[in-house]
């Protein structure tokens, strides 16, 4: 079922600059898939028109056929979850559970079920016990979790997260994509996610865009985008490493791999035949 529509989009920033040209995409329910695209490439840019941030130039976006747009803002936020590349841009408040309660308080969710919501999206990132804490004073993966959970509380249909994985150690990245593949599975919460780290995208995507200078190049599944290594090469981006894949399942004794979908099997798949070609 067709979630999100990114139909005929071209975006001119106010310098005159074409950061998107002509970007065509359907996400449906469910679907984890990876933009992926070299610096400068318009990654950001995209992301901030799914949840209204910014608004097209031309072309239209929709989410659940509601259109991206001034009048349907607060609709669409309470569909579409950001979760940031940096952490610090998206934690203001003083506490853990202030800040899980900010967006839930503007909801007019009150009371039991505010408490009972908050308690639910710690548990799920595995931050029960820290409602008291600062933000500020969390690690990386911590802050990424508040943020996450914060996102979660909300009960989006699709969480959009920009460079997830940045500035985490492999312990970090590892439980991060075990938590965001078990969201995906266990809440059926389409995952969106933009990365120029092509190795992690076997392990969290089903399904990949290469973005290169505002333009989709190229899109399919994991495995047949992969497989177009010549159009990697040329946009300034290398195949997954095997070996950094296999350290990343490796490193966490917790990361249960078969709670890691057909993605981890599809590389493996992939990398064999990629191997023997
Ligand atoms: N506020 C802005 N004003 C003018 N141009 C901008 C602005 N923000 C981004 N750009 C330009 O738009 C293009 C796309 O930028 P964007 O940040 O979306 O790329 P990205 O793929 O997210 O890059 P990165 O991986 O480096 O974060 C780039 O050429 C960038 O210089």
């Amino acid at each position: 079922m067709e979630l999100i529509k990114v139909s005929e989009v071209n975006y001119v920033y106010n310098d005159g600059n074409l950061a998107l040209k002509n970007i065509n995409i359907t996400i449906s329910k469910g679907d984890k898939v990876a933009i992926i695209g070299p610096n400068g490439a318009g990654k950001s840019t995209l992301f901030q028109l799914f949840n209204g941030l910014l608004q097209p130039t031309s072309g239209t976006v929709t989410v659940e056929g509601l259109q991206v747009c001034k009048k349907n803002l607060s609709k669409i936020r309470c569909k579409v979850g950001m979760v940031f590349q940096d952490s610090d841009d998206q934690l203001f408040n003083s506490t853990v559970f202030q800040e899980v309660a900010y967006g839930l308080l503007n909801m007019h969710i009150t009371g039991e079920k505010l408490y009972e919501t908050i308690a639910w999206a710690l548990e799920i990132v595995g931050l029960k016990g820290y409602e008291k804490r600062s933000p500020h004073n969390l690690s990386g993966g911590e802050k990424k979790k508040v943020a996450l959970a914060s996102v979660l509380a909300m009960k989006p249909k699709v969480i959009v997260l920009d460079e997830p994985t940045a500035s985490l150690d492999p312990h970090g990245v590892s439980n991060l994509i075990e938590l965001l593949n078990s969201i995906n599975k266990e809440l059926g919460i389409t995952m969106i996610f933009a990365t120029h780290d092509v190795d992690i995208v076997p392990l969290l995507a089903d399904r990949v865009y290469l973005l290169s200078k505002g333009e989709i190049i190229c899109g399919g599944t994991t495995e047949e985008v992969f497989y177009r290594k010549e159009i990697l090469r040329k946009i300034g981006l290398r195949l997954p490493r095997v070996a950094h894949l296999i350290e990343l399942i490796a490193h966490d004794e917790a990361l249960e791999i078969d709670r890691l979908p057909l993605t981890v099997g599809k590389a493996k798949k992939w990398l064999y035949s990629w191997k023997y070609k």
